[in-house]
């Protein structure tokens, strides 16, 4: 299970990897100008790195519930800047986290090596725009839109209609020309999903993992750990870690956290245990 990067790099999947979160968002730094937020989001990026994130994933539209959307030119000022510099300083692997179909050809552009779509490429042009990059894809399964995707989730059956969502979306892709192994599959922990909702496609994880294609797992900090235990973001590492672990457990094979350190090291566990120390 590889993935074909730009510049001939590859990235071996046959184990779990951790991806490091980095939002370019405004209420996402302390504020400071638009320079200091670059600075501070490079020294971000340098720690996670050093503490054993593989990939660095970019985001400059915030897509949490409520979220207002971002126009474009907004959106590419944010990311770019923090990718040239990123691809000039370290050789690490750069996911930009966007769903619009200029942002993801700019991001690629500068130098990201995947293309992370929580809208599964079905904003207008982004699947064109991702046939065009060449480069791995992440789909994964948004039910609404994030401004109100939380008021009233409804399904009949959670995982079969995420799973069909993502297996359709996966066609699509392939039959425009993406490569099979260049698809990566997310069943999108928080995204119009009820906290019932999560558990149950966090206890099927596995079906996921057995589609045949990577799967992506991003549950840090998120409400289903905040709704659960009534506590606050900056009181969710433990709970962050045992989603990692329960998911690594399951086939994820990209963890997507705020936490690299501790991640990194349950996921080393899990790997132990299931290929040896
Ligand atoms: N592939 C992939 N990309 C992602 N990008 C994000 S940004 C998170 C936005 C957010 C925050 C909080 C809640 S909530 N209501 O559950 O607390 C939902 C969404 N997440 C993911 C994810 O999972 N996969």
């Amino acid at each position: 299970m590889q993935l074909c990067l730009p510049r001939q790099r590859r990235l071996d999947l046959s184990r779990p990897v951790v991806m490091g979160i980095l939002n370019l968002t405004p209420d996402s730094f302390s504020d400071g100008g638009r320079y200091n937020r670059y600075d501070a989001a490079l020294r971000q990026a340098e720690q996670m790195l050093t503490d054993g994130a593989v990939i660095i994933d970019i985001g400059g539209e915030s897509t949490r519930p409520g979220a207002a959307a971002v126009p474009a030119h907004e959106e590419l000022a944010r990311v770019v800047p923090v990718i040239e510099a990123l691809r000039r300083q370290f050789d690490c692997v750069i996911s930009i986290d966007t769903s619009k179909a200029a942002v993801m050809s700019a991001a690629v552009q500068a130098g990201a090596d995947i293309i992370n779509d929580v809208r599964a490429l079905l904003e207008p042009g982004a699947l064109a725009a991702a046939v065009s990059a060449q480069v791995p894809v992440c789909l994964m399964h948004m039910q609404g839109a994030p401004r109100s995707m939380q008021q009233a989730p409804q399904y009949q059956d959670v995982v079969s209609e995420v799973k069909q969502f993502l297996l359709e979306r996966a066609r699509a892709c392939e039959q425009a020309g993406i490569d099979k192994q260049q698809i990566i599959l997310d069943p999108g922990f928080g995204f119009g999903k009820s906290l019932t909702h999560n558990y149950v496609l966090l206890q099927q994880l596995q079906q996921f993992a057995d589609c045949g294609y990577p799967l992506l797992a991003g549950m840090s900090r998120k409400s289903m750990i905040g709704q659960l235990l009534n506590i606050p973001l900056n009181e969710r590492l433990a709970a962050s870690v045992a989603c990692a672990t329960i998911a690594a457990l399951q086939g994820a094979r990209i963890i997507r956290v705020h936490d690299v350190k501790e991640t990194v090291q349950a996921v080393r566990v899990v790997t132990a245990m299931q290929y040896g120390a």
